[in-house]
């Protein structure tokens, strides 16, 4: 294994730890067995990090991103990342989530298109993954993410933390490694993929795949890409990020500007959802979005390990569930499952009350802010 930053310089474990807050370190873990039983080979995992390990290493905590999330946690927008962090102010000197005490690390998933290998990575014959890029699960992000932590020489973290996937990745965390995660907060996800969510994510795919750019996967280098097909899919998913009273308040039936819908123009949510899509576009990969829609239709904590309630039940790890009471992707009787059947849920369900629908783990700062500081509490008194 090797360790790079930023990502040309092979360095050494202690190396990492000092590099300044927001650093982009690269950690190459070789071959990872995946749930299917495939391999995916040469697997590069890049992360960021805020604050500095201690010496116990006790004080380190992962903070896990969405589905087109990635590890830009914090900080303003910049060249590398055009958006501003998704837990900015949350997370950084006397934040919520402290670097003066702890020491944050955001990975980027794998399957995803911000550094960690993708399908629009290089594959080892030299040419991009795409269609041959395998399907993946929530625990083969989680499996790619233990591998590279260890080989930093870090076996145990504070806190584990993230909303959506982020939550689905927090809760395989506790699950998977449950003598590796002092605390955990899970946010607006369920124990598994419902009917609802698979139906909506693979309309997803679908749009995205039949884009004529798609070409099977095999797009990459071909000067043209499925933007087309993915905008269709996030102006879905987006009108499931949010809630529809919340939309209609907003947009109702009016007209975007001085347009006529009637003749050709287009209605004000409709313009809303182009922007959503447009913004998309101009940083996320189609092929990305499609593996990583996959992973969150092959989200089940209890495969292989008797079902859900006796993988949630047998679940040590002291966990905070939080759910927002407009969402209508993940609807609060999905958290109600966790908070009653996690081995060791704290405070119960954890209700945010939210206009904003799934989107609320990113815009409701104060009752995040409130969450993560009872997290860090937790953390505190497991070190
Ligand atoms: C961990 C992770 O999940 S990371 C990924 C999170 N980030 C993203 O997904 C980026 C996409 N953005 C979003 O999902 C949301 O904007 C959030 C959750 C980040 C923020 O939500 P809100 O603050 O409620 O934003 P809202 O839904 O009102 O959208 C505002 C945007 O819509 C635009 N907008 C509003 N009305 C219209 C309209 N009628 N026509 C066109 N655009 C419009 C605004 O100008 C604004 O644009 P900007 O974001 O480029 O400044
Ligand atoms: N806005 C978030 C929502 C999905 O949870 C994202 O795009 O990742």
């Amino acid at each position: 294994m090797s360790v790079s930053i930023d990502p040309a310089t092979t360095v050494s474990d202690p190396e990492w730890a000092q590099r300044p807050d927001g650093s982009q370190i690269s950690v190459s873990i070789g071959d990872l067995a995946l749930d299917s039983g495939a391999e995916l080979a040469d697997v590069t995992v890049t992360f960021q990090k805020w604050g500095t390990p201690n010496a116990a290493k006790d004080n380190i905590v992962l903070a896990l991103h969405a589905l087109t999330g990635n590890s830009h946690v914090t900080g303003p927008a910049d060249d590398r990342f055009s958006m501003t962090g998704w837990w900015d102010g949350l997370i950084g000197p006397g934040c919520a989530v402290d670097t003066d005490e702890w020491c944050v690390l955001a990975p980027n998933s794998i399957g995803g298109c911000y550094g960690s290998t993708g399908p629009g990575s290089v594959a080892p014959d030299g040419e991009p993954w795409g269609s041959r890029f395998p399907r993946l699960t929530v625990r083969d992000l989680t499996r790619s993410e233990e591998i590279a932590f260890r080989s930093l020489g870090i076996t145990r973290f504070a806190a584990v933390a993230g909303g959506s996937m982020g939550g689905a990745r927090a809760l395989e965390w506790a699950v998977t490694y449950p003598d590796s995660v002092g605390a955990a907060l899970v946010l607006a996800v369920g124990a598994r993929a419902s009917a609802d969510q698979i139906g909506t994510q693979t309309t997803q795919i679908e749009a995205i795949k039949a884009d004529p750019a798609w070409r099977g996967g095999d797009y990459y280098g071909s000067g043209s890409s499925p933007s087309t097909g993915m905008g269709i899919a996030r102006r879905i998913a987006h009108l499931s990020y949010r809630n529809d009273r919340e939309l209609d308040e907003r947009f109702e039936n009016s007209a975007q500007g001085e347009e006529d819908p009637l003749v050709d123009g287009r209605y004000s949510v409709a313009s809303y959802l182009e922007h959503q899509a447009e913004k998309l576009k101009r940083r996320f990969d189609p092929g990305s979005y499609v593996v990583l829609s996959d992973v969150l239709n092959n989200h089940d904590v209890g495969r292989g390990r008797g079902g859900v309630t006796a993988a949630l039940n047998a679940c040590p790890v002291p966990t905070i569930v939080g759910g927002i009471d407009s969402d209508r992707l993940y609807p609060l009787y999905q958290q109600e499952e966790l908070a009653r059947e996690l081995g060791n849920c704290v405070g119960g369900l954890h209700v945010i009350h939210s206009d904003a629908g799934h989107d609320g783990f990113l815009t409701e700062f104060e009752p995040i802010r409130r969450l993560l500081v009872e997290t860090m509490e937790l953390a505190r008194k497991q070190r």
